[in-house]
């Protein structure tokens, strides 16, 4: 049983939901938003509103900062070109369905592949599902998402309920080793380019103190063993070196194997100074290195799965109910210093109702129906239960603003929401219609529309709201009067509740003796020459128009000319 609602009364609706909307963090979690559209059921109103005071009060603030950092992690199937799965005749049909990897029944065609997978012994024994074949698209995802893994862990905590993200973490930790060595795979290049010139370092600062200590009094027993045709001596002395070179090079490709975690023969050993490492080494290094890291990062990614699997339903429900928080916390940044309204049968009522989109506003009380038990301000005890209200007074005394407030607390209540006001009592309604005054519309066309759409909404059972802005701007007061009259007498009858903005009150009230007339009332000017009006009608009187005041006013502001009119003008007020 959803509220229905008019054009414009789904615009406010709109407006209400953009306000969340603007304050989720994760767009995703917008969805959270069609489970509170607007609904008739009171019963419906009042489990929303359980919910709500169950779930908001333990909204912590600080959870927005942990919420940013959740990414949505998508898991994706993928078909794998580096591994071939050898199965059995009776399996292919199923295998490659999975749609995951080359499948074939003959071990030949494994030539080349990196990786074999079989259920029948020729390579890693599998079986045919999914996280055993590929196990590393369960396992990727979650290593990129680490960062929304922590996260979660820290909105479990902060929750008070938890989270498996900690444990899913632990499991991960298996990875390190594997992904740092994918990583040093991804800058083999300048590894071998930094590893060389280090080496070539080492290797120069050798021969110069070699030659150093040449120059001392080796270099006179060196010419004396040369006298002496002692060249072995000699030899032995440079063979020195050379091993000691040799034994840097082997050093460093010691550190590189170590580090990369395969044997590596990368420099040649022709030419000792400057060592120098041929590409093709490099390629080799790289195919063998990559190759190996596909089967251990395939069998890491295996043993890591078998341990977090069954952890995977509960994260999926974790994440989804990020969404759920972030949506709550919209809601409670949204909703602060509202309350929750009072369900009861007798129309609408609120105090200090404070309009969603004005900055700063008056709030504002106001009654349409019954005046509830616990409504008391100045003035209140003109409200006599009327279930039709004329809305009179002060241009710009913020009559469009009032009905739009009354929609915005109607609205809310309706979705089950706190509203923007102190207190409020919200009779759960059918229907709510909203119509705007028609500013640049005019003539015959426009009053027809207006007049059948006001209709409509009279027309059938139910119960109902309608808030109309100034319908006799589209046709002639005598006229207007007539037939917002007879309309009116009809919402009468029907126990629908009305607010209308008019300038015919006085009129309308000889006409409608049900009917409450309600006054915004302008106090005077400001020393910029601003009108000062209280927002607060005054129940059950007139609302004076205030053209002397703007008269005056732009009697005071004009110069000249302009000035004089305004000024004979303001006489006439007068006389
Ligand atoms: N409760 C309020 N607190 C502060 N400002 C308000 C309040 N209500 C209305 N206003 C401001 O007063 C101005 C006029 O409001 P609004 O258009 O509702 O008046 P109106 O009586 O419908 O005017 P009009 O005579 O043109 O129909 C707007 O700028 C609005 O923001």
């Amino acid at each position: 049983m959803t509220l229905r609602l008019n054009r414009e009364a789904k615009e406010v609706y709109r407006s209400i939901r953009g306000e969340i909307e603007r304050r989720l963090i994760l767009p995703e979690s917008s969805s959270f938003l069609e489970r509170f559209e607007p609904t008739s059921d009171g019963k419906e109103i009042l489990r929303r509103q359980a919910y709500f005071k169950e779930r908001l009060s333990k909204i912590g603030l600080g959870l927005g900062e942990w919420i940013g950092r959740v990414k949505p992690i998508k898991f994706r199937r993928d078909y794998l070109h580096d591994r071939i799965l050898i199965v059995d005749e009776n399996e292919v049909e199923k295998a490659q369905k999975l749609g995951l990897c080359e499948v074939s029944t003959t071990p030949e065609d494994a030539e080349g592949y990196p990786l074999v997978l079989s259920t029948v012994g020729y390579g890693l024994d599998v079986e045919l599902t999914p996280s055993q074949i590929a196990p590393e698209l369960y396992v990727m995802p979650l290593w990129e998402n680490r960062e929304t893994l922590e996260a979660l862990a820290r909105i479990g905590e902060l929750t008070g309920e938890g989270s498996v993200a900690s444990e899913v973490l632990r499991g991960l930790g298996e990875l390190e080793g594997v992904m740092e060595r994918r990583r040093l795979l991804d800058g083999l290049e300048e590894l071998v380019a930094e590893k060389e010139r280090e080496l070539n370092g080492a290797i120069e600062e050798k021969l110069e103190r070699f030659s150093l200590t040449l120059s001392g009094r080796e270099l006179l027993d060196f010419l004396g063993e040369l006298k002496s045709g002692n060249y072995e001596a000699v030899f032995r002395h440079f063979g020195e070196v050379e091993g000691e070179i040799l034994d840097l090079i082997n050093g460093a490709e010691r550190e590189l194997s170590e580090r990369l975690g395969i044997t590596v023969e990368l420099f040649s050993r022709e030419e000792l100074y400057p060592v120098t490492v041929p590409p093709e080494r490099v390629e080799l290094l790289r195919d063998a290195l990559e190759r190996e890291l596909r089967v251990e990062l395939y069998l890491k990614s295996r043993e890591v799965l078998e341990r977090i699997m069954p952890l995977l339903p509960k994260l999926r429900e974790e994440l989804n109910r990020v969404h759920e928080l972030d949506f709550l916390l919209a809601v409670k940044g949204f909703t602060g210093g509202f309350s929750f309204p009072d369900l009861w049968r007798g129309g609408i009522a609120f105090l200090n109702g404070r309009h969603l989109f004005i900055e700063n506003p008056q709030p504002v009380s106001y009654v349409v129906g019954r005046r509830p038990a616990g409504f008391s301000v100045e003035g209140s005890e003109q409200i006599g239960g009327e279930g039709v209200v004329i809305l009179t007074g002060a241009n710009s005394g913020g009559k469009t603003s009032l009905l739009e407030l009354i929609s915005q607390v109607t609205i809310l209540a309706h979705m089950g929401f706190p509203v923007p006001a102190e207190r409020a009592w919200v009779e759960p309604l059918d229907e709510v219609f909203f119509f705007r005054r028609k500013r640049s519309v005019y003539g015959a066309g426009a009053f027809e529309t207006a007049l059948r759409s006001f209709v409509r909404a009279l027309r059938g059972e139910g119960r109902k709201l309608i808030l109309i802005d100034e319908f006799e701007a589209i046709t002639e007061p005598g006229a207007a009067v007539r037939i917002i009259g007879e309309l009116l007498k009809i919402a009468h009858e029907r126990g629908f509740y009305v607010v209308i903005v008019s300038h015919l009150g006085d009129d309308l009230r000889k006409e409608l003796p049900f009917a409450r007339v309600d006054g915004i009332e302008a106090k005077g000017l400001d020393e910029n020459l601003n009108l000062i009006v209280d927002r607060q009608p005054v129940f059950g009187r007139l609302g004076r128009s205030t053209p002397e005041l703007i008269v005056e006013s732009l009697a005071r502001r004009k110069r000249g000319k302009e000035r004089e009119i305004f000024e004979r003008v303001l006489r006439a007020f007068r006389e």
